[in-house]
């Protein structure tokens, strides 16, 4: 699914109602008859009452038109308007008559404090104050009514984005945002949901078609792809019957110190789980025998050194190299990191130590053989990058190092994000029971993996968040997110494979009346 902008989707509105010949006046009630649909689903007539509060855009016209359909099917409805400004809109305005018509009285005008109503916990809680139309900082009276609301224990439902955030721009003031329980987003959900200062106000959301055209829908660049299940589908690979060990290359790992051999262990596992064909492990002497008694399917190659990685003397090729687990950044191992990047023809992953090597030692950068890819958590890309004002900010400065060292930055965190050059994914599976020693460790192994069987460093990259996350999933739906441990996402990443292609439930059909 694409992320568009805020432009963007108005573009698509305007061009919506030319290329249908309806009047924007429909495609509000077609946005409205969703929304309703999707509450009248659940609520089935319940008669909790329902607080809708809308502004006097066409977010607010949208609340209005959900409050008439829902007063028309006998639900327990009060309408508030946010008085905010005298420039209602041209549809906002007809939807306010139209609600005239059907209750015989006008909604409840808000304009100051005291026109806070009283909410009870069971209530429900329509929030149609902001959509993207948004265009300064909520102040005032209506900053303290969404601070009201959200003291209240009613559950929230957001129109289109929470009130208070920009689609695609960094907030105002954390003061100022409507803190949705759930959010219901037309037609492509907005960046400001997946990025973590601004995500938290969007727990959950459903993206609800409002049928936008197609054809420019397509043709438009997005600012991000979200990779989900049909995308993942995409990427994976079939093997083929005659394929032996060798089509899927043998990779190098080199991880480890003293202590830390068991980042090695993590992601050589993992490669060997993503498919490579074999493994080796370059690791300091002190690690042999851990790695080849806990992971025999590996092979071992060690340092000269006891406790460190000081120089990588290998005697084959390796289909892909994953570097930097937990090998500290000794003098000696950035030299060791620097050799390697001068020499090596072989795809790479760095990841931990690998990058803060590369961090302290900035010169190394210009060593990057293009398409690497660099896997950062955000303590990591700050080192590498420097401090960002906002999310939005990290990204600008995250895309202009990608395509200053022509990397593959993976951001990992919730949502990963994913960036080469101007584009960007954005991962959907994955969960905080992965916030776990050792995971980032597993997903450089699955990345090894990947690019050992051809796959090109940035659809490895993404394909292989998305199977971690997956695998992650599957782990704390077992386990809970507590008990959660890195051997536990590798021990999966096989389910998260076969989850790939797993066929969902068939939805039972409705009964007949
Ligand atoms: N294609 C689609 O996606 C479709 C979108 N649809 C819906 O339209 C929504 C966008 O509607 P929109 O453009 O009318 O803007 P909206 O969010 O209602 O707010 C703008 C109003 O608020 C005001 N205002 C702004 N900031 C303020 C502040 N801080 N404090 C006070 N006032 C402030 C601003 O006033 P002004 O700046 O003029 O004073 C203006 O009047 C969208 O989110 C979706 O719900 C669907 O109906 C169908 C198809
Ligand atoms: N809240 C979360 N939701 C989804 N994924 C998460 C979350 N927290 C961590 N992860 C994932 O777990 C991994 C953690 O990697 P990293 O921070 O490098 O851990 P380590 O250094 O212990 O291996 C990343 O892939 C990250 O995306
Ligand atoms: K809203």
């Amino acid at each position: 699914m694409k992320i568009f902008s805020s432009e963007q989707l108005y573009e698509a509105d305007k061009i919506t109602t030319e290329k249908q010949e309806i009047a924007s006046i429909e495609l509000m009630e077609r946005a409205a008859t969703q929304i309703f649909s999707w509450l009248h689903e659940r609520m089935q007539g319940a008669q909790v009452p329902i607080h809708i509060f809308c502004g006097i855009g066409n977010n607010g016209g949208d609340g209005l038109a959900v409050g008439r359909l829902l007063i028309e099917s006998g639900y327990n409805v009060t309408m508030y308007v946010v008085n905010c400004s005298d420039k209602r809109s041209k549809n906002f305005l007809i939807n306010y008559d139209r609600v005239k018509n059907v209750t015989k009285s006008w909604p409840l005008l808000m304009t100051s404090e005291e026109d806070f109503p009283d909410i009870a916990d069971e209530d429900i809680i329509i929030d149609a104050i902001f959509g993207i139309g948004l265009n300064r900082c909520p102040g005032g009276w209506v900053k303290k009514l969404i601070q009201y609301l959200n003291g209240k224990k009613a559950f929230k439902l957001a129109i289109d984005i929470p009130s208070g955030l920009y689609a695609n721009e960094p907030m105002d003031d954390v003061e100022a945002v409507l803190k949705a329980n759930h959010t219901l987003t037309f037609q492509s959900p907005k960046m400001a949901f997946f990025l973590p200062e601004t995500g938290v106000f969007v727990p959950y959301f459903e993206v609800l078609n409002i049928g936008l055209d197609e054809e420019f829908i397509l043709s438009q660049e997005p600012l991000a792809q979200l990779i989900e299940k049909p995308e993942a589908q995409r990427f994976y690979k079939q093997r083929q019957k005659y394929d032996h060990k060798g089509t899927y290359g043998h990779a190098l790992i080199v991880a480890g110190s003293y202590g830390k051999i068991g980042a090695a262990f993590l992601s050589a596992k993992s490669v060997l789980r993503a498919g490579a064909g074999l493994v080796s492990c370059f690791i300091p002497e002190c690690g042999y025998a851990i790695i080849q008694s806990s992971l025999p399917e590996a092979m071992v190659i060690t340092d000269k050194e006891d406790d460190l990685i000081t120089d990588i003397k290998i005697n084959f090729t390796p289909s892909a190299i994953g570097i930097g687990m937990g090998i500290g950044t000794n003098k000696e191992t950035v030299a060791a990191l620097e050799k390697l990047l001068k020499e090596t023809k072989s795809p790479l992953v760095i990841d931990a130590d690998g990058l803060n090597c590369l961090a302290e030692n900035k010169s190394l950068l210009k060593l990057l053989p293009k398409n690497t890819v660099l896997t950062p958590h955000l303590g990591e890309l700050e080192r590498l990058v420097g401090k960002w004002k906002n999310d939005y900010d990290r990204i600008k400065k995250t895309k202009s190092f990608a395509k200053k060292y022509g990397a593959v930055m993976v951001v990992k965190g919730a949502n990963t994000m994913t960036v080469f050059e101007d584009k960007i994914y954005i991962n959907t599976t994955g969960n905080p029971g992965m916030a776990t020693a050792g995971s980032g460790d597993v997903l450089t192994g699955l990345i090894t993996g990947l690019l050992s069987q051809g796959y090109d460093p940035l659809l490895a990259s993404v394909f292989a968040v998305y199977l971690h996350g997956s695998a992650g999933n599957i782990a704390s739906q077992e386990i809970s997110f507590e008990a959660v441990m890195a051997s536990d996402i590798v021990d999966r990443i096989g389910l998260a494979f076969i989850e790939l292609f797993a066929q969902d439930p068939m939805p039972l059909s409705e009964p007949k009346e």
